[in-house]
């Protein structure tokens, strides 16, 4: 049935067998160059009326994504006695553009509206206002045409357990109506991309997460698809898979592709992102450069543990102390890291010795001390009061994930 849902988001698509003219872009990594595949953008004259079959020209000044003013909301069941409202606003105006040749990462906590946003992009479902455009095109008015131009990753698995990943990847370059020889090439090269060699003629029933993820990534690279928009890429994956995924993607980056991307990992997004936006409860609460967003916040980060695990009171007791000094600019409890204390505090090295020196004073130990540059997690911090993982556990309690799931199944 998932299978099915992805099918249908790309089944019109004849037009990328068209071109002829395009552009080549030859990867430079030991996976490209073993790989036969050149990475070729479809090309549109601009002036001609678009049409079903239409030649696509991606013009290099408009961007990859607008998104202007998106909003989305459900209708949720809810029990009669029930005072929760009845509508969820998953995506409120939300407004960004991603650039072309850039990876554009999403980043917010579970519930925070990433994949309702997504799946709007992706013409899954219909924004209730505002619009958006891939590569100049409108996607709400035009979305069988802007499903050209993107391979999609969901974030629910979409494979038929009884076939091998193989028969899945000829049954998409079918439905992308590509020539035999296209297919061909396309798929032993996205099979060399992604290191699937081993597993590509099992069954995907017996496939581990990290591999069905793998597979993901080369269904949507198969008809080279100038833009990738993808659902959590990297979410549960084991280092190995996760590393190979970030290099491919680093390799479409390098190649001229553009990556729409959510996350909930800091990480992920502080490695990846040329820009980001940060998403909490549909709204968007910072926007810009991953490096500029960190700086602009000043001062450096310090984690104090008094204790391996302090109690709450102890690391109240201790931050009140050290937010009398005036170089500490502000500070509060971490209460998934062990209730540890976090400070913005004036850069420099004096800091440290003034911190552990008044907390010894006082008679506090210290367990461990970190002082390091703002981080994207700082960023969110400071935009909310309270950190990713701390939302993340409030926004999975918000949830409700038979009703998400059946609604999936449905559209
Ligand atoms: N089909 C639906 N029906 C009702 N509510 C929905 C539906 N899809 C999403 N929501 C609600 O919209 C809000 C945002 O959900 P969404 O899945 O977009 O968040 P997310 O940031 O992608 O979360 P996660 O990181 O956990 O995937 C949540 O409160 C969710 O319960």
């Amino acid at each position: 049935m998932k299978a099915l849902q992805q099918l249908v988001a790309f089944q019109h698509d004849s037009f990328l067998s068209h071109h002829k003219k395009n552009i080549f872009y030859m990867p430079s990594s030991s996976h490209w160059k073993k790989s036969s595949l050149k990475w070729s953008f479809p090309r549109r004259a601009a002036s001609r009326p678009l049409s079903c079959h239409q030649v696509f020209e991606i013009t290099p000044d408009k961007p990859a994504v607008v998104v202007d003013q998106l909003c989305k909301s459900f209708k949720i069941e809810k029990s009669r006695d029930s005072k929760q409202p009845s509508r969820v606003d998953s995506v409120k105006q939300v407004s960004f553009v991603a650039n072309q040749g850039e990876v554009f990462g999403l980043l917010g906590p579970n519930a925070s509206g990433k994949t309702t946003l997504l799946r709007c992009l992706a013409t899954l479902i219909a924004p209730d206002s505002g619009s958006f455009e891939i590569f100049g095109v409108n996607g709400v008015e035009q979305p069988w045409l802007v499903r050209r131009m993107f391979g999609y990753v969901g974030q629910e698995e979409s494979f038929d357990k009884v076939l091998t990943g193989r028969e899945h990847l000829k049954l998409f370059s079918d439905l992308y109506h590509l020539s035999r020889q296209e297919s061909r090439r396309n798929i032993e090269s996205v099979i060399q991309l992604l290191n699937l060699e081993e597993f590509i003629d099992r069954l995907t029933g017996t496939y581990s997460g990290g591999i069905k993820r793998r597979l993901d990534l080369a269904i949507a690279l198969l008809s080279r698809p100038p833009l990738l928009i993808l659902d959590e890429p990297s979410v549960g994956l084991d280092v190995a898979s996760r590393s190979i995924i970030w290099n491919v993607l680093q390799m479409y980056k390098e190649n001229g592709g553009s990556v729409v991307l959510t996350s909930h990992y800091l990480e992920e997004v502080d490695i990846l992102a040329d820009q980001v936006l940060i998403i909490e409860k549909g709204r968007v609460i910072a926007q810009g450069r991953p490096r500029e967003l960190k700086e602009s916040l000043g001062g450096d980060r310090v984690t104090i543990r008094i204790k391996e695990f302090t109690p709450l009171e102890e690391s109240k007791a201790a931050l009140d102390i050290l937010l009398k000094n005036d170089w500490v600019h502000g500070g509060n409890i971490n209460l998934s890291m062990g209730n540890a204390i976090e400070l913005i505090v004036s850069s420099g090295d004096m800091v440290a010795n003034g911190i552990q020196q008044i907390l010894r004073e006082r008679g506090f130990q210290v367990f461990s001390y970190t002082q390091s540059k703002p981080s994207l997690g700082d960023v969110y911090l400071a935009a909310t009061g309270r950190t990713l993982l701390e939302a993340d556990i409030v926004g999975r309690d918000s949830r409700d994930p038979k009703r998400m799931k059946k609604e999936r199944m449905t559209i």
